[in-house]
């Protein structure tokens, strides 16, 4: 007897070449609507789906292939004889092979016109049942949701008449990836729609971007999944322009770099080393900007990160041509600023289009820990300086005013605890990572040394002792921003007036773990 297979797509790309592989393999077809119609003019005779069930296809396509007639000839155990005389009373044929591939949920999804109505219409119910059923019962079922699959399986229908239970299994596990990841859009879009913000389960998907060769240390293996949707400004969407294929300190650190950039509208060059920037500068052009970057810290820019909002120009590429970098990150290159760095086979040169995505719903970010993820909102907040107080008898200059605002900007992508030393246009010294604020303090005054005249203090978070304002007073460093809300606030102020040195309190607290 001839075997069966059930093809019905939506994406019909390969089909036909697909189908009339398995007919010269002495299959018959079985087909619905819009498939069926392509499958015949290419020349083939295949068989309705209603011929199969017995019923029209009805309800606008809602309803075609929901029938016993398929379920039972995709779900019957072959080694039950129950089943099998079951299906034999019942009149059931057999079904071998399911291709099938969904409504397009997610392209739908992704138009911006798409209406709910439209998109409702685009949840696959009939092929996800299909191909549900067909990989449960992987036992004598093979099921294709991918023309990827379809050399495998004709080769091995070709060699030895069917496929092997290796394959077939591992196809279902295919299918039910597939399955759930399509659900996982709806729920995501469904919740969205309602509000839900916290839902009882969370069943984000991604898409496989890139394995790598191995994660934070060679014995550990890694890979790079992308949302669904992948946000402007994302590492997803860079493309590469030279150098070795990225590794996994390298997206973190480069995602890092795009973070920082993002904070800044004018040119700016922010330089990393281990997801801290070891130097921000800005200027009024990108060449100026690098510089001012370079001065803040030319030991640690030695296989630094290098991330630049505006286009590199040929002036800026021979200056970052002369220091060993890991990264370079910008919108765009002139096409000598690009033969300048990519005579360096190995450096990794990226463009991209750093512009931080207006998001209808706040974006969020997943942390594993050990046992479960936790989530939270971006720290996208930039706080408007009117929203700030001036809480010490001091004012600001104009000049402090603007090196405060540059500090704020700076510390809050530095680890906490966090302190950054700098004047109006780049870092001066960057204290990162210590277990006291007073610690961050004296590393970020060292690197700063001979510079502290007319500099000012950014803290990512409160002080929570009045030492680091004797520091502050005892380096003469006349200017301060911290987002206050520290029980000794009052003594902290207190203290700062007594030194005559001026304080902001923004408000808001920026850690970063
Ligand atoms: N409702 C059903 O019984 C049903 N059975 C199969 N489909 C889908 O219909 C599509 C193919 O339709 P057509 O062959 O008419 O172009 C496939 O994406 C398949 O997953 C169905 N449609 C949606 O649920």
């Amino acid at each position: 007897m001839k075997k069966r297979a059930l093809i019905s797509v939506s994406d019909k790309t390969g089909v036909v070449e697909f189908a009339k592989a398995l007919v010269a393999l002495d299959f018959e077809i079985i087909s619905t609507g819009g498939t069926k119609q392509l499958l015949d003019e290419a020349g083939l005779t295949t068989i309705a789906i209603d011929e199969v069930t017995g019923f029209p296809e009805m309800l606008d396509g809602r309803v075609k292939t929901l029938h016993p007639m398929i379920h039972g000839g995709l779900l019957a155990r072959r080694d039950l004889a129950t089943h099998l005389e079951k299906v034999k009373e019942h009149q059931i044929e057999l079904i071998d092979l399911v291709y099938v591939n969904l409504y397009p949920f997610k392209e739908t999804l992704a138009k911006p016109d798409a209406t709910h109505e439209l998109i409702i219409e685009n949840i696959d119910i009939g092929g996800p049942s299909m191909l549900r059923s067909a990989a449960k019962n992987y036992a004598a079922v093979t099921t294709l949701v991918s023309p990827q699959d379809f050399e495998r399986v004709l080769t091995e229908l070709e060699a030895i008449g069917e496929t092997s239970l290796t394959t077939r299994e591992y196809l279902a596990a295919k299918v039910f990836s597939h399955t759930a990841y399509y659900d996982a859009l709806i729920a995501q879009y469904m919740n969205q729609k309602v509000g839900i913000q916290t839902p009882e389960v969370l069943v984000n998907g991604y898409e496989l971007q890139q394995t790598l060769r191995y994660g934070e240390n060679n014995h550990q293996a890694a890979s790079f999944y992308r949302q669904p949707f992948s946000t402007s400004g994302s590492l997803v969407n860079a493309e590469q322009l030279n150098g070795k294929e990225l590794s996994y300190n390298n997206l973190r650190d480069a995602d890092a770099a795009v973070r920082i950039i993002q904070d800044f509208t004018e040119p700016t060059v922010a330089v990393l080393k281990h997801m801290n920037p070891c130097g921000i500068g800005t200027g009024t052009t990108i060449e100026d900007a690098f510089v001012a970057a370079y001065e803040a810290d030319p030991v640690s820019i030695f296989g630094g990160i290098v991330v630049l909002n505006r286009e590199v120009d040929a002036a800026t590429a021979e200056r970052m041509h002369q220091i060993f970098l890991e990264i370079i990150i910008a919108p765009s290159y002139t096409p000598e600023a690009l033969a300048i760095l990519s005579k360096k086979k190995n450096l990794r040169v990226l463009a991209l289009d750093l512009t931080r995505e207006e998001a209808d719903v706040a974006p969020v970010e997943l942390t594993s820990v050990l046992g479960g993820v936790l989530v939270q909102d971006l720290d996208t907040a930039t706080e408007q300086d009117e929203q700030w107080e001036v809480v010490t008898k001091r004012q600001p200059t104009e000049e402090e005013l603007a090196a405060l605002s540059f500090a704020w900007k700076a510390v809050k992508h530095v680890k906490s605890n966090a302190i950054v030393i700098t004047n109006a246009t780049r870092t001066l010294g960057v204290g990162a990572g210590q277990m006291n604020r007073i610690g961050s303090l004296k590393i970020a005054a060292e690197q700063a040394a001979d510079q502290l005249e007319g500099a000012v203090v950014g803290s990512d978070a409160f002080f929570p002792m009045s030492d680091s304002i004797e520091f502050l007073a005892s380096h003469g460093i006349k200017a301060v921003i911290q987002p206050g809300g520290s029980i000794k606030d009052a003594e902290v102020i207190a203290l700062a007036d007594e030194h005559d040195i001026t304080m902001i309190f923004t408000g808001t607290r920026h850690f970063k773990h």
